[in-house]
């Protein structure tokens, strides 16, 4: 890594993420890392996007990055979305899988937003990307929170690489 890079301060309270955005970016800019403790609205993944960004960026007075995760179930037109986080925690991978026991459809889409801020009172940029997949019963040890259930072209993300997965 070198010093001469540019520095942007990501901020995230999950080390996984961080450690998956710097393995993308990290030959383009050097991110530190800082968790602020700040509550999620509710509202669209863009929405709700943009106000963590803004809210970071007046927490550390100065430009700053970050992500928000969501996980699109096609049965549940789009849910549980943006709020995955506190269904994960609420009812783990199997009860994830089970929330889509009466639909023939398992499709699910993850999204991710990236938001970048310039500083304080500055409108976010907004920057996604999708990959769709399916949901199937746990399978793999590695990756972390819905990655056992998330299968894209026959492997879950637990069971790919980490290579593999960015
Ligand atoms: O690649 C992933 N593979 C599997 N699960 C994932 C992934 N990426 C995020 N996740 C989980 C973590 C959290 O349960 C939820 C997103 O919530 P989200 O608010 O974006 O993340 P977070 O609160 O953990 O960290 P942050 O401090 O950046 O908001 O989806
Ligand atoms: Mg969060």
């Amino acid at each position: 890594m070198s010093a001469t890079l540019p520095k942007i301060n990501f901020i995230t309270g999950n080390k996984n993420k961080l450690a998956e955005a710097t393995a993308i970016l990290g030959d383009m800019v050097r991110l530190s890392n800082q968790n602020i403790e700040s509550s999620e609205i509710q509202g669209s993944l863009e929405e709700i996007a943009r106000d963590k960004c803004q809210k970071a960026a007046i927490a550390v007075n100065g430009p700053v990055l970050t992500e928000d995760s969501a996980l699109e179930f096609r049965a549940l037109k789009g849910l549980p979305g943006p709020y995955i986080k506190w269904f994960y925690s609420a009812l783990g991978n199997d009860g994830l899988c089970d929330l889509l026991a009466a639909y023939e459809d398992k499709v699910a889409t993850a999204v991710c937003t990236f938001a970048f801020s310039p500083g304080p009172g500055i409108e976010p940029l907004l920057f996604q990307g999708y990959t769709q997949g399916k949901i199937v019963p746990k399978r793999g040890d590695g990756g972390f929170a819905f990655d056992p259930i998330f299968e894209v072209q026959g492997q879950t993300y637990a069971e790919m690489s980490f290579a593999h997965k960015l």
